[in-house]
């Protein structure tokens, strides 16, 4: 008798990065996912109507261009890794994945994280690896080289991070799929035919769950253009005046604890999410970015507490406790002014969990 099919669900939150000062180490979940309904079926079935081993149907943010092919979708290119770096090559079973994502591509949300977390969990359920929750960080980490964005969408709330620094032999292996080069290389899977092992570091990633007032809500102003993340990366600097440094470095520490506190002092945190590292330099981007980023602040709007750019942008977040709608009118009306844009607004809530693997039903 052949074994049943399963149904498993894997919902992972979109996420804001950065929030201002903390680049490359802060990110908070928010409230739109990317899920993806999974039917596992038995070894040996076929797949109706296909002749394929998996079958990908996706609808949501980016389904008019995103790939279906496995080798080139970054969820299945993700899980291919995972089994690879696990000596199993492709997918043991045959599945049908419905993939459903209310996360916009290149905006800042961190789309491709949330990508790549997905995938790591599907390659872990696809070879029945059963990893812990660190190790499936391990595995994300390889593939989204800075942390924010897949610590917090894996874990849950707001996050800061840091990577344990590697040797270069270990991230540069070829069979990486990396989730922001523009290109799209050689896949996992024929990488990994080839090297026979691929091995993921234990213990890359070191993250601590900070508090969040649960008062303070995401108002998030999203243009209607992509930046690609591997884009706005590549227009920053090498290094950096130790003035600079210094200068996120303060804000950082004070807006960690800034955010945890009941009520919010508004004009601490508005000053503490300050940047000089990756803003100013982003601004050539995004029009107008700094004076979107003036165009508010805590004196002449209550209830608004502080203002960035969420991950890479061009999507702009801003803190409040109340006035939302008066909050985005402001920014929007701004980034209209200074691109010819359509603009979305959505009031988001932080969420505490991360990525979850619900089991749906089992027939047989
Ligand atoms: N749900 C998804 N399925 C497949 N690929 C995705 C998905 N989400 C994001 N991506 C990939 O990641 C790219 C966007 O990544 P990135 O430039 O880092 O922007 P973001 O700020 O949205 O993370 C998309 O163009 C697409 O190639
Ligand atoms: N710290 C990264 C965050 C990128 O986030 P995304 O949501 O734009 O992918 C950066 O600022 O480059």
């Amino acid at each position: 008798m052949s074994s049943p099919s399963k149904i498993l669900q894997i919902r992972v939150p979109c996420s804001s990065s950065n929030i201002g000062p903390g680049f490359d180490v802060l990110g908070v979940t928010l409230s739109l996912y990317l899920t993806l309904t999974v039917k596992i079926l038995p070894k040996h079935s076929n797949l109706p109507n296909f002749n394929e081993h998996i079958v990908l149907a996706y609808s949501g943010e980016g389904s008019s261009h995103v790939p279906l092919s496995i080798n080139q979708n970054l969820i299945t290119k993700t899980a291919l890794f995972v089994l690879a770096s696990h000596n199993i090559n492709g997918f043991p079973s045959p599945m049908i994945i419905n993939i459903n994502n209310e996360i916009p591509f290149g905006r800042g949300l961190g789309s491709s994280g949330a990508a790549v977390v997905a995938g790591v969990i599907l390659g872990d359920i696809a070879g029945d690896l059963k990893l812990t929750k660190d190790r499936l960080l391990d595995h994300c980490l390889m593939i989204e080289r800075h942390p924010d964005n897949v610590t917090a969408a894996l874990m849950g709330g707001f996050v800061a991070s840091y990577l344990r620094e590697l040797d270069s032999k270990d991230i540069e292996a070829p069979a990486i799929p990396h989730s922001e080069t523009l290109e799209d290389g050689i896949t996992a899977n024929e990488q990994a035919v080839k090297q026979k092992e691929l091995t993921v570091p234990n213990g890359i990633g070191h993250y601590i769950r900070l508090k969040w007032a649960k008062e303070i809500k995401a108002i998030t102003i999203i243009p209607q253009f992509e930046v690609a993340t591997a884009t706005a990366r590549s227009v920053l600097p090498n290094t950096y005046e130790r003035q600079d440094v210094v200068f996120n470095l303060q804000r950082l520490a004070v807006l960690t604890t800034a955010l945890s506190q009941s009520p919010p002092d508004a004009d601490l945190i508005f000053q503490a999410m300050q940047d000089k590292i990756h803003q100013p330099y982003r601004m050539e981007l995004i029009p107008g970015l700094s004076e979107i980023l003036s165009s508010v602040n805590p004196k002449t709007v209550p209830g608004f507490l502080g203002i960035c750019l969420s991950g890479a942008g061009p999507t702009i977040l801003a803190l409040a406790v109340n006035n939302f709608d008066l909050i985005a009118d402001r920014i929007t009306e701004v980034l209209k002014r200074k691109k010819d844009t359509q603009v979305i607004v959505k009031t988001l809530d932080i969420v505490d969990e991360g990525a979850q693997v619900i089991e749906l039903t089992e027939s047989s």
